[in-house]
């Protein structure tokens, strides 16, 4: 498996089953609802996130692949079962009795899973996954949901901040591996970073498993092996001689641009041109000019300058401000690890159940002293409404067991004095679509060439207002108005009434 068409990243990177790959409560809760004959009743849950993150105005959604491929593959196998026949409780018990273990060997995947394709772009509260299901199995998919769709989507996100502020022709180059979050913090961090708007990345495992581009310059142990800086240069341009980039900082970076020009000449004797040089320390925008500026009277316009140095997309936007002469970004820490905002709150509730005799939906809150956290009941659809053309206007959230009334009018689940009625006629398009039904995968997912550039045309569709990094305008995200009466008659019904 080489390349970025595969649908099966996380079995091409494992190998083996990750069933466990879950908190020990989702199993504990599956064993319960096996003894009291609950597994089979059908629910409904949904994945979702209460606010975008970085302070931003919206998020790219990623990971569905991984997703995917964990629910195909979702298995217990002899190995899981004889672990989990292992475990032992505090007293020493036995957790989980012979019959479930064998209830878990032939457990088969039956859900229906519906999901926001990656790439789109989505706001707070909106279903990003919607499981419908075996109340056992749809509970059991909990974590592993989460920690796939959580981690991607931020770095998804982060990457798109950062084309933002780098603008459409720059080239963004990932090279987080060294200070990822371990392995898949680094692998997964590759994925979601290409996703969401990166060029390359120094990755090279990410290259091999996703067919992402691979790129790199050298290090400063390179310049430090040699005699000096200008024979370190002339060694990589012999071995590399149409893939030089120099890293021009180790000793005086001016002076290693002109050592850099030096080389270049002799390079272009033989027919070569040197690709660029990187700054990888001090006043980037001060250095940047000045090397631009050495480059260019040398005759070398066309090379290159990369910057690296902790650099997020505030340092971009203010290095551009700054009129740095900077075409190609090399980003590692701050974009792998989302350094100012090191994990996505997504969330997966509980928000419908069959009812005890089968007949009809049961819908279910979970309540909170903040109304931010009391969840949506309902089996929800995201409607995206759209101008002429095609720039999302406004999200309904409706439930799809209940009938939409003609007139549609949405509410902020926040703000009920924020209300929108929709224009007859509108153009709208339904966001969350077929991924399984009855446990069969139903969709080919895209690749990730086809998801990355699809994230930028979702990027670009929104309004500037809602792309910028400070105080961004808030999407208009609401509920349908009978979902909303509907919502707030299950929180009074479900919040006793208190003594004053
Ligand atoms: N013109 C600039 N405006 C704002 N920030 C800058 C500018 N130039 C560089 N920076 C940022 O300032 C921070 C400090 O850079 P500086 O090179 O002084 O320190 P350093 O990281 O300790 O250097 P070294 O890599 O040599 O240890 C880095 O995050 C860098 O990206
Ligand atoms: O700064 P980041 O965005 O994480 O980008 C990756 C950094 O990794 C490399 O150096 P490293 O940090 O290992 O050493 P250095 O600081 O001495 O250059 C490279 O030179 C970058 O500076
Ligand atoms: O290739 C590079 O320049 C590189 C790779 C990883 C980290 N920093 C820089």
């Amino acid at each position: 498996m080489t390349s970025a068409s595969s649908t099966r990243p996380l079995a091409d990177v494992y190998a083996s089953s990750l069933s466990l790959l879950t908190d020990l409560y989702q199993l504990t809760m599956a064993y319960g609802y096996w003894k009291q004959g609950l597994q089979d009743r059908e629910a409904v849950f949904h994945l979702y996130f209460r606010r975008p993150p970085f302070e931003g105005g919206y998020a790219v959604c990623a990971g569905l692949a991984y997703v995917a491929d964990w629910l195909e593959t979702l298995h217990f196998t002899e190995d899981d079962l004889a672990y989990l026949g292992s475990l032992r409780g505090s007293k020493g018990a036995v957790l989980f009795e012979p019959g479930f273990l064998e209830y878990l060997r032939q457990l088969k995947f039956t859900c229906d899973v519906d999901a926001i394709a990656e790439g789109t772009v989505v706001f707070a509260n909106e279903p990003l996954i919607r499981v419908k299901g075996p109340l056992l199995q749809a509970q059991l998919l909990e974590t592993a949901l989460l920690t796939l769709v959580n981690f991607q989507t931020l770095i998804a996100t982060k990457a798109a901040r950062i084309r933002e502020a780098a603008g459409p022709s720059d080239q963004i180059l990932e090279f987080g591996l060294r200070r990822a979050q371990g392995i898949d913090g680094g692998l997964s961090a590759s994925r979601a970073a290409y996703l969401g708007g990166a060029d390359g990345t120094s990755n090279v495992l990410a290259g091999q498993k996703f067919g992402i581009p691979v790129r790199g310059t050298h290090a400063h142990s390179w310049v430090m092996s040699f005699e000096d800086e200008e024979a370190a240069f002339a060694a990589y341009a012999d071995a590399f001689p149409d893939d030089s980039v120099f890293l021009v900082d180790t000793y005086d970076t001016l002076e290693g641009v002109r050592h850099a020009i030096a080389v270049a000449r002799r390079m272009r004797e033989q027919g070569h041109e040197l690709a660029g040089i990187r700054l990888d320390s001090g006043d980037l925008a001060y250095l940047s000019r000045e090397a631009r500026a050495l480059l260019n009277e040398a005759g070398f316009p066309n090379t290159r300058i990369v910057a690296s140095n902790d650099l997020d997309e505030n340092l971009i936007t203010s290095l551009k401000l700054q009129g740095a002469q900077i075409d190609t970004w090399g980003i590692g820490t701050k974009l792998v690890t989302a350094y100012d905002q090191p994990a996505l709150g997504g969330v997966y509730k509980l928000a419908a159940l069959r009812k005890a005799d089968d007949s009809d939906w049961e819908f279910t809150i979970k309540l909170s002293e903040q109304l931010a956290k009391t969840s949506i009941p309902g089996i929800l659809q995201v409607r995206r409404f759209v101008s002429e053309k095609g720039q999302p206007r406004a999200d309904m959230l409706y439930n799809t067991a209940a009938p939409l009334p003609d007139k549609l009018e949405i509410i902020d689940p926040q703000d009920i004095t924020r209300r929108r009625a929709v224009r007859a006629n509108s153009d709208y398009r339904e966001l969350l679509e077929p991924i399984f039904r009855a446990g069969q995968r139903v969709c080919e997912l895209p690749t990730l060439e086809e998801i990355r550039q699809y994230a930028q045309r979702e990027v670009h569709s929104l309004d500037p207002s809602i792309r910028r990094f400070l105080n961004p305008h808030t999407y208009p995200v609401g509920l349908e108005a009978s979902l909303h009466h509907f919502r707030t008659d299950l929180i009074l019904e479900k919040r006793p009434l208190r003594p004053a």
